[in-house]
């Protein structure tokens, strides 16, 4: 089977290159998506083969819509994990004079990345409106479209070529040595995939209701093994106020000769679970600049 992936688009994003990363196909094997359910609902309809998806960030948390989409939405398992680095760099339309940080009115991207680039803004910008995009690459699109306004775009390197933009201010991250973004390829297709020495399980955790101590009956089980627990996270359960889903990444594969008894034991405890995947992890050293 011809593999096709869709990533959020448009061109120029830190989920492409992510895509690009780990899959080293043709350009029209990679499909842009206006947003992260997109991605995934073009997975679903078998439009493309697998789906790449922002997961985490190491200064912003988890994406809570790729987390709530795959948990209430779809049923794709996470085949594959691949860690960049992330760095943001601040765009105008292309324009003979360079624009005074004075006289912009406004600033987009995605949220991650406002978020991400808070102390630029604070120190620069603090009086320029903030507008969230679809993506970091929407907003140097955007803004390469309307050259005669005063906005700027906060985008991955990548989009400052891939759209007519001028290059204002380079790597405007808060942190530019911790900041890491995760993404994930979900597919109920097989991956062929080169070997790593990451691997990790991902799980969704249902409490029984009215047990108390059952969270930490749940971490015992294996913390006493010595599994290593590298997140977790609690996600509401959409069903009332105060019922939340475990999301629990452990750092080992499911065939691990240790994992059957502590899911035995989450089972004994009255636990729902669900596995959201296990799959090997892959790191990009160096951030495309
Ligand atoms: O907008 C992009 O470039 C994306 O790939 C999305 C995304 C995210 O959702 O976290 C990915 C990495 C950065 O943390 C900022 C935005």
């Amino acid at each position: 089977m011809q593999r096709r992936f869709s990533f959020l688009g448009p061109s120029g994003t830190n989920t492409e290159e992510a895509a690009r990363y780990l899959f080293r196909e043709e350009s029209d094997a990679f499909l842009p998506c206006r947003t992260i359910p997109d991605c995934m609902e073009a997975a679903v309809d078998g439009k493309v083969t697998h789906a790449v998806v922002p997961w985490e960030n190491s200064l912003e948390g988890s994406v809570n819509l790729t987390l709530d989409w795959m948990i209430h939405k779809v049923n794709l398992p996470i085949l594959a994990e691949v860690i960049l680095p992330i760095s943001h760099q601040l765009v105008s339309a292309r324009r003979p004079e360079r624009i005074d940080y004075k006289e912009v009115t406004k600033v987009m991207s995605h949220p991650q990345g406002i978020a991400q680039c808070h102390n630029f803004l604070r120190d620069y910008l603090p009086h320029a409106e903030i507008e969230y995009t679809s993506s970091t690459a929407e907003s140097a699109r955007i803004v390469s479209e309307h050259p005669n306004e005063p906005w700027l775009g906060i985008c991955p390197m990548q989009a400052v070529y891939s759209y007519p933009v001028d290059l204002m201010e380079a790597n405007i991250e808060d942190s530019s040595e911790h900041n890491f973004t995760c993404f994930v390829v979900v597919s109920n297709n097989p991956l062929e995939l080169p070997e790593s020495d990451m691997h990790k399980t991902t799980i969704l955790v249902t409490l029984p209701s009215d047990f108390p101590g059952a969270l930490h009956q749940v971490l015992a089980a294996f913390s006493w093994r010595r599994l290593n627990l590298s997140r977790i996270e609690s996600r509401p359960t959409k069903t009332g106020l105060g019922n939340y889903h475990f999301v629990i990444d452990i750092d080992h594969k499911m065939d691990d000769i240790l994992m059957p008894g502590a899911f035995a034991e989450m089972e004994a405890l009255g636990c729902q679970i669900r596995v959201l995947g296990t799959y090997p992890v892959y790191l990009k050293a160096e951030t495309s600049k």
